[in-house]
């Protein structure tokens, strides 16, 4: 049977446009997938030169890149110099939402109202109440509709969960997760988006998907766990006085479900992160340790404890699992296609159920913090 191929509209031309482009460009083979494939029918920006630039290097891509336009995946790409003109060409499938935090909302909710299946960029919302709307427009459309983690489909969060869901490491006791990056903010502009409330600065909504991501994976999703939400026990902002983002967020996680197994997941934008110490994920007989930059891990180490109990583990041991072919953003586009090629409306590893319980976390902590000032 030929591959199910999605004809992709992409929305905005930043950065983060342009590298889901790039990998879905690449060829799925490189990653072990040949039952789905991908091409960019359309791509829409607030200014038409925007887009044409975008598509023009698409087409001047290096390997591995460029295998997508010697394949013809980018033939007849329209440009547009709206995002209307992506929710309403009906060459397009699906839609990526690549534009900043505070456009999801409104981005999504013409997508999905033009018929579209959406992929939108993390955070999905600002809210949970905006989150609900759209799942409701997914139902009513009968369209796909999923937060873009790229981690949780990367061949890495596979692995850990293997290992983690074995019982070789005995219970699951603790989990820390941290994704911190130095923005350098006193040298951005006003205007950044890390920096500009009215853009949905701040490190917790930019940086938060990511330990979040791990505690879902690892505790929520733990069999054990019989996917019981979990209590926030704590949280604290600290805000970036020349804006009001904040610098660092903190929150503390209980999961009932796990006996009351406890997750810390924190952020930075002020300071970088480094080495082995991305996520802890504390075992009665040894840690996991993820690698820092929690969006794309390639290596975790097992580490037992001393004093084990069992003894089931005895050394140290690093393993490897790079993503494969591309930069880890098409793992996630591939299960848009097969999702939409299954009929279905939403992803079971990323399931609306999940992105709602991380939503109500961004707005549990920025609501405490805004109660406090
Ligand atoms: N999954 C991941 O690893 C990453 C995800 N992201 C997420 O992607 C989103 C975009 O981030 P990123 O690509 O870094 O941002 P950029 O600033 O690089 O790009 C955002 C694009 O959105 C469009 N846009 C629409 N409205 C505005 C506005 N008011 N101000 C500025 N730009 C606007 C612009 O495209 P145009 O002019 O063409 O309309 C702009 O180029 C964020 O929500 C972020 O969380 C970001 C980085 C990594
Ligand atoms: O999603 C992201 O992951 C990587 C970070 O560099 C980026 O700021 C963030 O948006």
């Amino acid at each position: 049977m030929s591959p199910k191929e999605l004809r992709w509209g992409i929305l905005a031309t930043g950065k983060i446009s342009t590298n889901f482009s790039k990998d879905i460009l690449t060829d799925p083979s490189t990653r072990g997938v040949s039952d789905v494939s991908h091409r960019i029918a359309a791509v829409g920006s607030r200014n038409v030169e925007s887009a044409q630039a975008f598509v023009d290097k698409l087409h001047k891509l290096d390997a591995p890149f460029d295998w997508g336009a010697k394949q013809g995946k980018l033939d007849g790409c329209k440009v547009y110099g709206s995002y209307d003109g992506v929710y309403n060409d009906p060459n397009v499938d699906a839609i990526y939402i690549g534009t900043p935090h505070v456009a999801h909302f409104d981005n999504a909710k013409s997508a999905l109202s033009a018929g579209k299946h959406v992929l939108c960029e993390k955070p999905f919302v600002m809210k949970l109440e905006e989150l609900d709307e759209l799942i409701a427009l997914a139902k009513k459309h009968n369209v796909f509709l999923m937060e873009a983690v790229w981690t949780r489909f990367q061949p890495i969060a596979y692995a850990v969960q293997e290992v983690l869901f074995s019982g070789k490491l005995g219970k699951v006791k603790r989990v820390e997760a941290d994704f911190s990056i130095d923005f350098k903010p006193d040298g951005l502009p006003d205007s950044h988006r890390m920096i500009d409330p009215t853009l949905g600065g701040g490190s917790l909504l930019d940086l938060g998907p990511y330990p979040s991501v791990w505690a879902m994976l690892t505790l929520f999703q733990h069999p054990d766990n019989h996917r019981t939400p979990p209590n926030i026990l704590f949280t604290h902002q600290t805000p970036y006085a020349r804006s009001g983002v904040d610098l660092n967020s903190r929150w503390l996680l209980e999961f009932p479900g796990l006996g009351g197994v406890q997750a810390l997941l924190t952020t930075d934008m002020g300071v970088t992160g480094g080495g082995e110490r991305g996520a802890v994920i504390v075992c009665e007989e040894g840690d996991i340790a993820i690698e820092w930059g929690l969006s794309n891990p390639s290596r975790f180490w097992i580490t037992p404890h001393t004093g084990k109990r069992m003894g089931l583990i005895t050394s140290k041991t690093e393993h490897h699992h790079p993503v494969q072919g591309n930069s880890g953003m098409a793992y996630e586009a591939d299960e848009v296609a097969r999702c939409v090629r299954d009929g279905k409306t939403e992803s079971e590893r990323m399931r609306w159920e999940e992105s709602r319980i991380v939503q109500g976390w961004f707005d549990r902590v920025r609501g405490d913090a805004a109660g406090k000032k």
